[in-house]
């Protein structure tokens, strides 16, 4: 199985001033991480960031990407810009673009082709919404997310992609399922994966993302089939972010 992968979201949060802190932080606190660590910023800081991660191992992704390539399409960014700033992730479909910006399972799709035509590392987020969870549906809110991707990507894709779940319930809000739970659903999306490339079973990375933090990271990380995680919150302080990719680095 592959390394271990954390990938830190600063979602709309963070100045020039905060972000420096941060990243001095971040960067003198390696010691210890033997994990893939990512960061991924609102897109006026990919500049800041690419400068102050260059000669690092920390990889440079963005929140979000257009599914055009390039054209007239006002406040979008294309891929070849992001590529611009050595981006190698982008984070696709996040339950808060879901929602707020009324992305679909078609759109999400299309934005992960174009990612993936574009050279870059798609991040793609299922999860269920508490109202899907308390009527059961999570496997099949998950399934139908996960299905749309994969029914327009080539077999050889399904490797290049990574995939995030989070329940959306468990966001930002302190709730977190149990590690069986994830696990559970962590086995289900690798099923999936499996079925269209059954070189799935040991490329792919799932990571476990909902307000994940030091003090639970450890039970998460433990499981098998959890690769790693998505981190809100706690990627916007050095030291818990740090603690969590030593976790994983175990
Ligand atoms: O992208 C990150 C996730 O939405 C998790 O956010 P959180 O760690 O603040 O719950």
């Amino acid at each position: 199985m592959a390394r271990k992968l954390i990938v830190g979201n600063w979602k709309m949060n963070g100045s020039l001033a905060v972000n420096a802190e941060l990243l001095d932080g971040i960067k003198a606190g390696l010691s210890g991480v033997d994990c893939d660590l990512a960061i991924c910023v609102p897109f006026p800081y990919l500049a800041q960031c690419q400068s102050a991660l260059e000669g690092t191992d920390i990889a440079l992704g963005a929140e979000d990407v257009s599914a055009h390539a390039i054209g007239a399409y006002t406040g979008q960014v294309s891929t070849r810009m992001l590529l611009d700033f050595d981006c190698k992730y982008v984070i696709v479909g996040h339950s808060e673009r879901r929602e707020y910006c009324n992305e679909s399972d078609e759109l999400v799709a299309n934005k992960v082709q174009r990612a993936l035509a574009g050279g870059l590392t798609p991040i793609v987020c299922v999860g269920e919404s508490l109202k899907e969870k308390e009527n059961g549906q999570t496997a099949e809110v998950v399934e139908r997310q996960m299905h749309a991707v994969l029914s327009v990507l080539e077999e050889r894709e399904v490797c290049d992609i990574v995939v995030a779940y989070e329940p959306v319930w468990a966001i930002g809000t302190g709730k977190t399922p149990t590690p069986d739970m994830v696990g559970d659903v962590h086995a289900l999306l690798r099923e999936l994966m499996i079925r269209k490339n059954p070189d799935a079973v040991e490329c792919v990375r799932i990571l476990y993302g909902g307000s994940m933090k030091p003090s639970n990271a450890e039970e998460f990380l433990k499981m098998p089939d959890i690769n790693g995680g998505l981190i809100g919150g706690a990627a916007l302080k050095a030291d818990d972010f740090l603690a969590i990719a030593r976790l994983a680095s175990k």
